[in-house]
């Protein structure tokens, strides 16, 4: 039997595309050692986004990609996990505890974006990710009732807050410490301002990501919140509605506006599926996320049905990630939490980051 060699072995890996962001293995950097004795090769992958509940499907992939183009005496491929800091905007630094912001906006409200932040954030913790949510919705906190939480948040130095957990997540809310009507007569620079607070004064504990659930719109205060806090990338909710999707085409237009990447858009109550018969409407209109997607050459992250349970586990306190975690919506917010944050892995590094690194190995 002939033996391969580590450029051979280099070439082949080149022809897997990881699903998750449609870029083969070597271009996106995540091959971290290829080792080669004889005819005995050993294969390292290092993915940039969290994916528990698919690395052994991604190492029998990898494996199986490899055995069908050569032949090997013996073939390892182990897959694991790091996650890394990504650059923010040029004028802004990144915060030492949040490894990366990811904003959630939406052109309008009422589209599901509260709904699909605080999903997005448990699956991203689901998989594997440590997680935070800020829900910066000053004008209708939400995220704590969608996660059954209460209270003043502690402080143990009288300066900053602890966030208060839910599911493995850290939160933070603006509803935890004024009520909704002295919000709602917030002006927008009183706004920014205490949104920017409750970020900087919130005791983080070790983010990978924090998911900023911003307020619906596109106006003075999400510019401004887009320009301030230091963003990775963001993502827009839509509904496949023609009026939601010009909206949202604003909400692309603010991110370039401040050079913020916009790593894709979720479509948001795209079918209905009929508790009772089983029967799919397509109520708001079909496809129109994705044909946005492809005229703004921005990437479908992916579409969420309009389902009774998604709405009544966020009515009570469990959103349906952790409510029916093997369930298809479950899977659907899985899906978009991996594509999401393996597109931010694809971006620039921030270099001056002060974390040590996370690895997750599957062996
Ligand atoms: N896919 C879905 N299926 C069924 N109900 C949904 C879905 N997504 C969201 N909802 C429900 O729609 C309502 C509005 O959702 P949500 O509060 O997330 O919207 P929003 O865009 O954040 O609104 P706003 O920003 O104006 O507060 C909620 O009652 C929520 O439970």
């Amino acid at each position: 039997m002939s033996s391969i060699d580590k450029a051979t072995v280099e070439q082949l890996l080149r022809t897997f595309i990881d699903p998750n962001h449609g870029v083969d293995l070597v271009t996106a950097k995540s091959v971290k050692a290829i080792t080669v004795d004889g005819d005995q090769v050993t294969v390292t992958i290092e993915l940039g986004y969290p994916a528990q509940s698919i690395l052994a499907t991604m190492q029998a992939a990898i494996e199986q990609h490899l055995h069908s183009l050569a032949t090997f005496g013996s073939l390892t491929v182990t897959v694991g996990v790091k996650i890394i800091a990504h650059a923010v905007q040029q004028t802004l630094k990144p915060y030492p505890q949040i490894k990366n912001i990811i904003a959630v906006a939406s052109g309008k409200g009422g589209v599901g974006k509260s709904t699909t932040a605080v999903n997005l954030a448990l699956a991203l913790a689901a998989e594997g990710a440590t997680v935070g949510i800020l829900d910066a919705d000053i004008y209708g906190p939400s995220i704590p009732t969608m996660l059954g939480l209460s209270g003043t948040p502690e402080s143990h130095d009288n300066k900053t807050m602890m966030p208060k957990v839910a599911y493995g997540v850290q939160t933070i809310s603006i509803g935890y410490l004024v009520q909704a009507e002295q919000a709602m007569i917030w002006r927008g620079p009183m706004a920014t301002n205490a949104l920017q607070q409750l970020l900087r004064d919130t005791n983080w504990q070790g983010l990978d990501y924090l998911v900023i659930d911003l307020p619906p719109g596109t106006g003075d205060i999400q510019l401004t919140l887009a320009q301030q806090i230091p963003v990775s990338g963001a993502i827009i909710v839509t509904t496949p509605q023609d009026i939601a999707l010009i909206d949202a085409q604003r909400g692309l237009s603010m991110f370039a506006k401040v050079n913020v990447p916009v790593l894709g858009i979720v479509e948001n109550m795209s079918l209905h599926i009929c508790s009772q018969c089983g029967h799919e409407e397509a109520i708001f209109g079909t496809g129109g996320g994705m044909v946005m997607a492809e005229a703004n050459r921005v990437d479908f992250l992916g579409a969420l049905p309009l389902d009774m349970a998604i709405r009544q586990d966020a009515d009570l306190g469990r959103p349906t990630v952790v409510a029916d975690p093997d369930g298809r919506a479950a899977e659907i917010y899985k899906s978009i939490a991996r594509k999401t944050a393996a597109r931010l892995a694809l971006k620039a590094k921030d270099f001056s980051s002060r974390f040590p690194t996370i690895v997750v190995q599957n062996s």
